[in-house]
């Protein structure tokens, strides 16, 4: 048979009456049947297998059906194993079982009539061993059909191997006798089951819109575990010789049937294949979800339908999975799935009748949603559930999604829907709040390297951890990446260094990116562009450098780059990343890079603009003015940026904290909001932190003067004592001040007596939202004079504005935030005493992202505007949320490190949780899901 026929579609009736008569001289020399018709025939109707779950096409599975005729299973597995998993053109085998079969309708109930009668029912372990070499194979080996040079065919027989590998024929081939799925006589056995609940005959299934195919009483959809073999030996639920078979022996080893069943049998075509997780203990990174889903079996709260959401190669499928199978598994609650009871193993082997999983884009018609539905409806064959997991489930239709839900209210308490997607946003609104939802964070790089370890020690493969570290840092929080990437490196036979992994994902090391941004951002243009020509011209991609450019920087912005740094790392460090105008030079260069990548998409030319672009890294105008933002909350970086590049020249004295003529300045909250901003970082830049607690404690920044090079900054102290001993540490206070403000600072030291002690302007352990937003900005609305200053500062309490959506104002009305439920925040965490909640979200539709960002910004200005901005975004969806989120859990699940086109870009680092990992406690548990808090961690340096 030729390729070509092998591959077509459609055959006229009479090309398919001559491929019946040749089958009569394909009859099985033991039994004389015409099994293999019988059998693709009713392969053609039920069984349809994709590796990845449902499939509604027409027999795909139908490839075995030559073989089948030959009325031997074991050897046709064999065939079929041995193709499936060497060949990979065994797809053009398949197909013309399938064109033969599509003339077969007339006369397949005679045909499996047959072949009820002749097929020997044998089970795996009764013909395992034996060889054949069927007419068939003779048959497809004299076409000389590359498809059938199966590796494992060895002087005419095959030789039984483990199977890795979806095996569909396999399954089908089995079927027949003993899968889920049923065959003609039991369809006809049940027909008046299937008419009674609508879904007519097989045939006119057939005839009618060629959904065919269902393993479950005719839904039109089946499934099997992907990647794991169908092992079909026989009907697991009414073989005789299955159910008297124990799965374990009488001295606890596995009997022969286990083993065979046994998902671990499996030969995996990759690592993750292979350490896919089978119990919740196996996941990685995903405790808080596992234990979750777990309670709800055992205290028997299964919901009807959950979400599983989040990026790809995150466990999403493995733990929907694992969930199913925990549903159905007969041991004790806790150890589930177990792994060995029958229900788990014929789940994890692909068998089990109960449990579905199908890929979103197969039921995009009305009808195979109602066939799904309709299959739901019945009982589980065995099972306690029925769980149909249903990947991609962003695509389906909002009909689709309705006649679900509506459903779900009629159906009995046994179905349980899993929905799977990596775009949550993409899901319409209302199913969300019919899900229960579960996020599957990226997974941290320490758990990746961790397994990865496991991995590479159980694999036999030798590492370094920096090798591992750098996969995992690759791999982007996804650990089906990681595995992947450290399949491809345990190929090459050698130790798994990072070297290695640089050279095979063609990238380029730290220190050789750190020695291209020194000579950047150091305007030495000649080694810059000699430097980018050497790493451009061989070794990496423009883009990819480009990538990995802003991945540094990223890193270095956010203080991760400082530990365990090589004497690159270190002297560049030395020479850019410690001052204020370091960090501006990075994020200037930032801005940069994400602007000539998107240039260079759409660029021929891309090394040369890219290396354009590095040459302008240096000529960056830095001014601390840029840093901060307005009293509002408004980012006024570029605005301020233009300004200052006006002003810069200018002879006359400008107040450098309101960046007004020193006589027009009259805005004297924010003269003191950049006042404070500016001493808080000066205070964090002092070396040691006994002085930085006195600076914190005792000191107040009262004036700042800028002339032209010039800052003359006045810092007060209350008491004699704390002035004389500031005297002494004046230098160090200077240059504090001067990294911060990247220009010489002359220090005037004052003896402010009305200055009152910080520690006594009122504790902020305890704050609440509803006591802050009645305060009166008493700061903001005073026009004082600069002798009034220390007068201002005696009265200051701490002071918070909240501003409502529509309004600029500030919201003093006390009852804003009870109308809207806000909540009342505790700080009663040892560590956070005297500190205070630095930063609180409350969710309200009425409290929009602008208005929380102002407000984040205001308390304590930890966030920048836009951070805070992206925080409120993310917390949209999740209105309806109900569960309770820890900090931790919040931060994984809202934080939004990184804008590279915001200006005020806010290193996530600076939030790190606390190490308490209580649920948030607030008054009313109703609000629990309705605030995020992060406390500041101290100032590392
Ligand atoms: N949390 C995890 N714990 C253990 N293994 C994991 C985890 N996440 C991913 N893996 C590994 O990655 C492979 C793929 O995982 P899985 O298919 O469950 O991810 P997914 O989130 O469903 O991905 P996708 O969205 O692309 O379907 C698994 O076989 C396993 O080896
Ligand atoms: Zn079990």
């Amino acid at each position: 048979m030729s390729d070509a026929r092998r591959n077509s579609v459609d055959i006229p009736l009479s090309k398919t009456l001559v491929a019946l008569k040749r089958v009569r001289s394909l009859r099985d020399p033991a039994t004389n049947s015409l099994g293999k018709y019988a059998t693709t025939a009713e392969n053609m109707i039920w069984e349809t297998h994709s590796s990845n779950g449902a499939v509604l096409e027409l027999s795909k599975s139908a490839n075995y059906n030559l073989n089948e005729e030959i009325g031997n299973h074991e050897h046709i597995m064999e065939l079929d194993h041995s193709s499936r998993a060497h060949n990979p053109r065994n797809t053009s085998y398949r197909k013309p079982s399938m064109v033969k079969i599509r003339g077969l309708n007339a006369t397949r109930t005679k045909l499996v009539h047959r072949v009820r009668q002749d097929r020997p029912r044998k089970s795996l372990d009764s013909n395992y061993g034996r060889q054949f070499v069927s007419p068939v194979e003779e048959e497809v080996n004299s076409s000389k059909n590359p498809a059938f040079e199966s590796p494992e065919r060895t002087n005419g027989t095959f030789v039984r191997k483990p199977v890795y590998g979806n095996c569909r024929k396999t399954s089908a081939a089995m079927s027949r006798v003993g899968s889920p799925c049923m065959s003609i006589d039991e369809a006809r056995t049940t027909g008046s089951r299937r008419s009674a609940l609508g879904l007519g005959t097989e045939d006119t299934r057939v005839k009618s819109n060629g959904v065919v195919g269902s393993n479950f009483s005719g839904c039109g959809l089946s499934s099997c575990w992907s990647g794991t073999p169908k092992y079909h030996v026989s009907n697991p639920y009414s073989d005789s010789d299955c159910q008297e078979q124990p799965l374990l022996s009488a001295e606890g080893t596995e009997t022969a049937f286990a083993k065979a069943a046994s998902p671990y049998q499996e030969t995996p075509r990759s690592l993750s294949q292979k350490f896919r997780p089978r119990s919740f203990n196996e996941l990685v990174g995903l405790n808080v979800v596992a234990q979750s889903l777990l309670y709800a079996i055992c205290k028997g709260k299964v919901a009807p339908m959950y979400l599983f959401h989040g990026p790809r190669g995150t466990g999403k499928t493995s733990t929907a999975r694992i969930f199913a199978a925990a549903l159905n598994c007969a041991s004790p609650e806790e150890h589930r799935p177990c792994g060995l009871c029958k229900e788990c193993m014929f789940q994890f082997s692909g068998r089990s009748r109960d449990v579905k999983e199908l890929d979103a884009a197969k039921i995009d018609r009305m009808e195979r949603v109602r066939a799904l539905l309709k299959s739901a409806s019945l009982v589980p064959y065995s099972s306690r559930f029925k769980v149909f997991i249903i990947d991609e489930c962003q695509i389906l239709r909002e009909e689709a999604w309705s006649a679900i839900l509506k459903s779900i209210d009629e159906l009995s308490r046994h179905v349980v829907y899993i929905m799977i997607t990596s775009d949550l946003e993409e899901v319409p609104r209302s199913p969300l709040s019919h899900c229960q939802k579960y996020h599957f964070p990226k997974i941290k790089v320490a758990d990746i390297v961790y397994r990865l370890q496991r991995i590479c020690i159980d694999e036999g493969l030798e590492f370094d951890n920096d090798g591992l570290h750098f996969v995992a840092t690759k791999s982007n929080g996804s650990l089906r990446d990681a595995e992947t990437m450290l399949d491809q490196l345990g190929l090459l036979g050698k130790r798994i260094t990072i070297s290695l992994a640089h050279e095979l994902i063609g990238s380029v090391s730290d220190d050789e990116l750190i020695e291209l941004l020194d000579l950047a951002l150091s305007s030495d243009t000649a080694n810059t562009v000699r430097k980018a020509r050497e790493l451009m011209g061989t070794r990496v991609d423009p883009l990819q450098l480009v990538s990995q450019l802003a991945n540094l920087i990223m890193d270095i912005l956010a203080g991760r780059c400082q530990s365990g740094l090589s004497e690159v790392g270190k002297n560049f460090f030395g020479r850019h990343a410690l001052a204020e105008v370091g960090m501006h030079k990075l994020r200037h260069a930032l801005k940069l890079l994400s602007e000539a990548e998107k240039h260079l998409r759409t660029s021929k030319n891309q090394a040369t603009w890219l290396t354009v672009a590095l040459l302008q890294f240096s000529n960056s105008e830095y001014s601390p003015l840029m840093e901060m933002n307005d009293p509002h909350g408004y980012p006024r970086a570029a605005y301020l940026r233009d300004e200052w590049a006006s002003r810069k020249n200018m002879d006359s004295a400008v107040c450098y904290a309101c960046n007004h003529n020193k006589s027009n300045c009259t805005e004297r909250h924010c003269r003191r909001l950049k006042l404070e901003n500016i001493w808080r970082k000066a205070v964090n830049k002092c070396q040691t932190k006994p002085l930085r607690s006195f600076l914190r404690k005792e000191g107040s920044l009262l004036s700042l003067h800028v002339t032209e090079d010039l800052a003359i900054a006045e810092v007060g102290f209350s008491h004699p004592d704390h002035l004389s001993s500031a005297e002494q540490l004046q230098n160090q206070i200077a240059s504090s001040l001067q990294h911060v403000l990247g220009c010489n600072v002359e220090m005037r030291l004052k003896l402010v007596p009305a200055l009152l002690r910080k520690d006594a302007r009122g504790k902020r352990q305890s704050f609440s939202l509803l006591s802050c937003s009645g305060r009166k900005q008493e700061l903001s609305d005073s026009a004082m004079t600069d002798g009034d200053e220390t007068e201002r500062s005696s009265k200051r309490e701490p002071s918070f504005k909240f501003y409502s959506s529509n309004s600029a104002k500030p919201i003093n009305d006390p009852n804003f935030f009870h109308d809207k439920q806000a909540v009342t925040v505790e700080n009663d965490s040892p560590e956070g005493k005297g500190e205070g909640i630095e930063c609180i979200g409350v969710q309200e539709p009425e409290l929009q992202p602008s208005c929380l960002a102002k407000t984040l910004k205001l308390q304590r200005r930890f966030f920048s505007a836009d951070v805070a901005h992206m925080i409120c975004l993310r917390m949209q969806p999740h209105n309806k949320m109900d569960l309770s989120i820890t900090k931790k859990s919040a931060f994984e699940t809202y934080f939004c490190p990184y804008d590279p086109y915001n200006q005020g870009f806010r290193s996530d680092s600076q939030f790190t949780c606390s190490s308490r990992e209580d649920t948030l406690s607030s008054k009313d548990s109703r609000f629990s899901s309705k605030f995020l808090c992060w406390k500041a961690p101290k100032p590392s340096i």
